[in-house]
């Protein structure tokens, strides 16, 4: 199962590999549990182990591998970010597919070599979102051939770019480009921002740390000014754009190919959420299948939580879902590689393609991973609340990626956009011109769900009742919108006064995808007893995601109520068959104890002995009186019990 997870026994038998290897490692693993650490101890741990792991990669993994430096990084670094984080996850990928030949030459190979540490500084106090309106400026200097940075107001300020704060020294910083006057929209450039020996601010440049923030707090997210800053013309990345000493711009074959690395990070975060999703889980399941409470039959001992129907259904279908996301999280990385490529040949045909997919998903599943985990947390009970369970920590992290790469309510529009255009490929009856990915459009429903005509109803019948669900939807916000225009609005007025519904399209035709991604791997598995346990958690997952959205499919007859309960029914039947490999399902991802830093979850399951020796071990138990009640309270009570003399 940890093959199909990890896309092939290669790759999961290396996890392993790398996760032996470390645990004779000591100097790798934590000193001392993360909560008990505050935030510069964990900055200052983060960075030890980030210098070993520069020292010492090449004798545990093939570098030149993400997946493995991803396992690497999670076992050793976590969750919690590291000062390098934003090195990797978008500094990297923006030299890569927007600097030249000739400046990859100068910087990334630096950067790769980790001589210099950089980041992506986009966002700003004013504005993450519309990008249109960033007030950061690059004014070109024809007579030195220089562009100025500058931050005209507080507005325009940096903020938010992780790592920016004390880590790095560079960052690829975007900004409005201004040309003889002319404003060129926003653009990315190289930015030296420290000296490189002293690691001091350079002249011109205001730097520091935001805060800290609900969890992440590793990463030192910061703020950045400019005061006419000079920076020389080579300095914009100029891959696929170009300004000549002259001023003359050149375009780059698509208007938002600069927009590369935020496509990156939407591609990668589907599997690091499905990543995440699974810790939570793997710490809830393995719990409630050792936290005894209550009885079912009275005349038997106290159960185990997970027999329960409730907590079975809490879980289960997230279970479901990690599984879904990691599968779909594979072939978004698949078509990003591929699109990355065809790039490079200026082929850019599959770039709205992929922004659309990315779109959708990153808003899914963020928005259903941090459903997923809050509810695991829930499911601990009481020690889910506490902080060695780490799953609070793990919903922090995970959360972020609602409003990171885009907010989500946002993002869901840009997918909308383009079903609205496939929408009106349809209206105009050239359906034949549908790209893969909406093809269902064009095509007809049947009048009703056939899903309890047969006794096993195949996947094909709830995918199609999926489509047709997304089909309906997005045909009817589509002509909410048309509607709108046609009475005299304007597209952006039009626009406004359907997003809610244009947003619904969005998901549901996100939510399709996964189940189609789901489908389409539990199709290619081989034996035959890794198919059946996958197929149960399929079928778990299309009962459940679609009771989820049948009030679509009951509103126009396409499910009747007799259908829902049939779907209710077997949704139950599989919450209970899944049962015994509940267990095995989480545990198939395969994490070890140091990974999931839970006390919880650990997979001993001695719950009580850790979850003592963890309190024991907490900072304020080191001494039995503290400081702060010599001061104050033993004073307080003692001027009580004083006064009542
Ligand atoms: C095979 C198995 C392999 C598995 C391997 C896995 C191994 C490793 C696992 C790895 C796990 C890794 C986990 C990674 C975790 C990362 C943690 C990261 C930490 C935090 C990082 C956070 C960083 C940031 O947040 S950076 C800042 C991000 N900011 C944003 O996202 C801003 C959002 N706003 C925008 O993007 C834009 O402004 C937008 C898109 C909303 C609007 O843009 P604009 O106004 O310019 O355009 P529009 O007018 O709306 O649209 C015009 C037109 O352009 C199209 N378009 C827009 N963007 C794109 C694009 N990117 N590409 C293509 N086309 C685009 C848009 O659709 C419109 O098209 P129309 O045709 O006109 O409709
Ligand atoms: C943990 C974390 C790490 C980050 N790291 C980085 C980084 O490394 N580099 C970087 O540059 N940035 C980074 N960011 C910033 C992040 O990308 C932005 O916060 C994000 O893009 C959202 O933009 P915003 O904050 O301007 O939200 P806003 O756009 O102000 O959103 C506020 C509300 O307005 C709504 N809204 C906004 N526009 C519209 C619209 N057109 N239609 C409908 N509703 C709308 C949103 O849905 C939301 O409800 C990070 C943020 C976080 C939380």
């Amino acid at each position: 199962m940890a093959a199909q997870i990890y896309s092939g026994e290669k790759y999961a038998s290396r996890r392993r590999e790398i996760s032996a290897n470390l645990a004779k490692r000591p100097e790798f693993h934590d000193s001392k549990p993360l909560p008990f650490m505050t935030r510069e101890e964990k900055i200052l741990e983060s960075s030890r182990k980030l210098t070993l792991i520069s020292k010492h990669m090449n004798e545990i993994i093939d570098p030149s591998d993400k997946r493995e430096l991803y396992h690497l990084n999670c076992e050793v670094l976590g969750i919690e970010g590291n000062p390098m984080a934003l090195h990797g996850d978008m500094f990297i990928p923006a030299l890569t597919a927007q600097a030249s030949d000739e400046q990859q030459e100068k910087w990334l190979s630096r950067a790769l070599r980790r001589e210099i540490i950089g980041t992506y500084a986009q966002t700003e106090l004013g504005h993450g979102t519309n990008l249109r309106k960033l007030e950061t400026i690059a004014t070109y200097d024809v007579d030195t051939q220089e562009f100025v940075l500058h931050t005209p107001q507080i507005t325009a300020l940096k903020w938010w770019p992780g790592n920016l704060g004390k880590s790095s020294n560079y960052a690829v910083v975007v900004a409005l480009m201004i040309i003889k006057g002319k404003n060129y929209g926003p653009q990315t450039f190289m930015v030296p921002l420290r000296d490189e020996k002293t690691h001091q601010p350079l002249k011109g440049i205001t730097i520091g740390d935001i805060g800290p923030k609900l969890a992440y707090n590793i990463v030192d997210n910061g703020f950045l000014g400019f005061d006419h800053y000079r920076i020389p013309r080579t300095n914009l990345l100029m891959r696929h754009t170009r300004v000549e000493p002259d001023g003359t711009f050149v375009k780059p074959p698509h208007a938002k190919i600069n927009y590369s690395a935020m496509v990156h990070v939407r591609s990668y975060m589907i599997t690091g959420q499905a990543i995440m999703l699974a810790y939570a889980l793997t710490i809830a399941t393995r719990y409630s299948s050792v936290r005894r409470q209550g009885q079912i039959d009275t005349t038997q001992p106290e159960v185990k939580v997970l027999e329960y129907q409730t907590q079975q259904h809490r879980l289960f279908p997230s279970i479901a879902r990690a599984y879904a996301f990691v599968f779909a999280g594979a072939e978004t990385v698949r078509l990003y590689e591929r699109v990355l490529q065809e790039v490079e040949t200026g082929n850019v045909s599959l770039m709205a393609d992929l922004h659309a997919l990315t779109s959708g998903l990153k808003s899914v599943v963020t928005h259903q991973t941090a459903q997923g985990i809050e509810q695991a947390r829930m499911a601990c009970g009481g020690h889910g609340y506490s902080q060695a369970s780490y799953i609070s920590e793990i919903f922090g992290v995970a959360v972020g990626g609602c409003t990171y790469e885009g907010e989500n309510l946002v993002m869901l529009q840009q997918l909308a956009r383009y079903l609205v255009k496939s929408a009106g490929l349809v209206q105009a009856g050239q359906s034949s011109k549908l790209g893969p990915l909406v093809a269902y459009l064009g095509a007809k429903s049947d009048s009703t769900s056939l899903i309890d005509r047969t006794p096993t109803p195949g996947f094909a019948e709830y995918v199609k009742t999926f489509q047709h669900i997304a089909r309906k939807q997005t045909l009817k916000a589509a002509q909410k919108l048309f509607g709108f225009m046609e009475k005299g609005d304007t597209r952006e007025v039009a626009w406004n006064k359907s997003t809610v519904e244009l947003n619904r399209a969005s998901r549901l035709h996100t939510r399709l995808y996964i189940v189609e991604a789901f489908v389409r791997r539990v199709e290619e598995v081989a034996d035959p007893r890794l198919k059946e346990v996958l197929t149960d958690l399929l079928r778990l997952h299309v009962n459940y995601e679609l009771l989820d959205v049948a009030a679509y499919a009951l509103e126009d007859g396409f499910l009747s109520s007799s259908q829902l309960d049939y779907i209710r029914e077997q949704l139950y039947f599989y919450l209970a068959k899944i049962r015994p490999n509940a267990v095995s399902l989480v545990d198939s991802w395969e994490f070890s104890d140091r990974e999931l830093r839970s006390v919880l979850g650990r997979r001993d399951g001695n719950v009580y002995e850790n979850l003592f020796a963890w309190a024991k071990a907490s900072p304020l138990n080191k001494t039995d009186v503290l400081p702060s009640v010599d001061k104050y309270l033993k004073p307080l009570m003692e001027s009580a019990r004083a006064s009542k003399l």
